[in-house]
């Protein structure tokens, strides 16, 4: 049953190209399953994808030359996932698949079977290429091993791509407008205290936004990383802040507590329906010093004569830092990766424009492609010189269990 619906989902993920998330929330909504056969889908389905390249390499010369159906090649690769990292036996593996099958018809029942004692039979040995390697044996495409390692050498981008292949903790920011971390972690021994970030805590142990502490709005769920760019800000209190890409809200929340809910917030983002989300944010975690606004920050210079003390551009970017999460976005066309790097100096010239003399920007993104980090600031820099780097720093996945992230403070003379 979990591995048919996971077949299911991975075949409306190969078919339409859907986010994940979506593809598996859509099937598990009406699935009758208990959360353990839940998480299971879940783990099956992200595993797949985590492991996709590597699979696919097992899977290719048994299948090369045949017609093979999408719905077929789901099955066959969740079936190997099950059998390279779940480690569930051969014949638990086949016996289940050839059930699945058999609703297809015999032929499709046939097929899968003999594909699968093929490939319990031998594993395909890595390829002997130390960057071919990497990709096969981490899942990441050629093109992207590659890049890191332009930037980041061979070492490194081995320990990045292996990074991206754990489950990443499960961390939520102390929302001190309500309680103080110590406070908090007193109350809820269960969290326990993060790696990186002052107001992080941890914990493993389930669905954060399931706990009490959440619904209380004592914590919002925020990757360590990600608690780091409205630190790197520090805005006082009693200042004007614009937050330029702000859904869902949580670097607005965390700005609004490092304020204590003085001064004032224009949060903005692209999209109406994120909106909400914003909303629904700041509501439960108490913030009340924000006005939201549907816009599109590429244009406010055009649109608002006001300048600000703090700006915050945590704008969009190729998410290469939450690869872990987000297993979907290896597979994505390295060239509309690149499409969102002139998005983001526009983004940065509107921030330029409406930040105060002595104030100051944070650009940070949650990716590690350096060209649209490093190299984007290095650029900005040199076309405005009146503005100064104060602090910058990468996060790499490896390093704190986290997402990947850059934060860069600038200042303006
Ligand atoms: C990385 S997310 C922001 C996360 C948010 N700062 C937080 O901490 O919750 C980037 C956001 O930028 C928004 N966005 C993309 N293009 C935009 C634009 N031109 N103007 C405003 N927002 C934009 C997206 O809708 C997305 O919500």
């Amino acid at each position: 049953m979990e591995k048919q619906i996971a077949a299911k989902i991975l075949t409306d993920y190969f078919k339409k190209k859907t986010y994940l998330n979506i593809a598996l929330n859509k099937e598990l909504n009406h699935a009758s399953l208990n959360r353990q056969g839940k998480n299971r889908v879940t783990v099956m389905v992200y595993g797949t994808i985590q492991n996709l390249l590597f699979l696919e390499y097992q899977l290719h010369d048994l299948i090369q030359g045949k017609h093979v159906k999408v719905y077929e090649r789901s099955l066959l690769l969740v079936s190997l996932y099950e059998y390279y990292y779940m480690h569930v036996p051969e014949y638990a593996i086949a016996d289940e698949s050839v059930k699945i099958a058999k609703k297809k018809g015999q032929r499709t029942a046939g097929f899968i079977n003999a594909v699968l004692r093929h490939a319990f039979k031998s594993q395909k040995p890595l390829p002997d290429d130390d960057i071919e390697k990497i990709s096969v044996e981490t899942s990441h495409p050629l093109w992207m091993v590659k890049m890191f390692i332009k930037q980041y050498g061979l070492e490194e981008t081995r320990r990045i791509c292996l990074a991206n292949l754990q489950i990443p903790n499960r961390t939520a920011r102390v929302n001190t407008l309500k309680i103080t971390k110590e406070q908090f972690l007193k109350d809820y021994s269960d969290f326990k205290e993060g790696l990186l970030s002052e107001d992080a805590v941890i914990y493993n142990q389930g669905n954060i936004a399931h706990t009490e502490a959440f619904k209380k709005g004592f914590i919002t769920i925020q990757d360590e990383s990600s608690q780091l760019p409205a630190k790197f800000l520090n805005p006082r209190e009693n200042s004007t802040v614009l937050d330029m890409c702000g859904a869902p809200g949580s670097k607005t929340a965390h700005l609004a507590a490092l304020m204590n809910n003085t001064g004032h917030i224009d949060v903005y983002d692209l999209y109406e329906h994120k909106i909400e989300l914003i909303k629904k944010n700041i509501t439960r975690l108490g913030v009340t010093n924000t006005t939201i606004h549907c816009g599109d920050s590429t244009l406010l210079n055009e649109q608002i004569n006001k300048k600000y003390d703090y700006i915050l551009l945590d704008g969009p970017c190729s998410g290469l830092g939450v690869l872990a999460r987000k297993p979907e976005i290896k597979y994505h066309d390295s060239r509309v990766m690149d499409e969102i790097i002139p998005l983001q100096l526009k983004l940065l010239e509107n921030a330029y424009v409406l930040c105060k003399n002595s104030g100051s920007i944070v650009y940070s993104t949650c990716t590690i492609n350096k060209k649209e980090n490093e190299k984007q600031i290095e650029s900005f820099l040199l076309k405005h010189p009146d503005m100064k780097k104060k602090k910058e720093l990468t996060i790499l996945p490896y390093m704190y269990h986290s997402d990947g992230f850059y934060v860069c403070l600038l200042e303006k003379e």
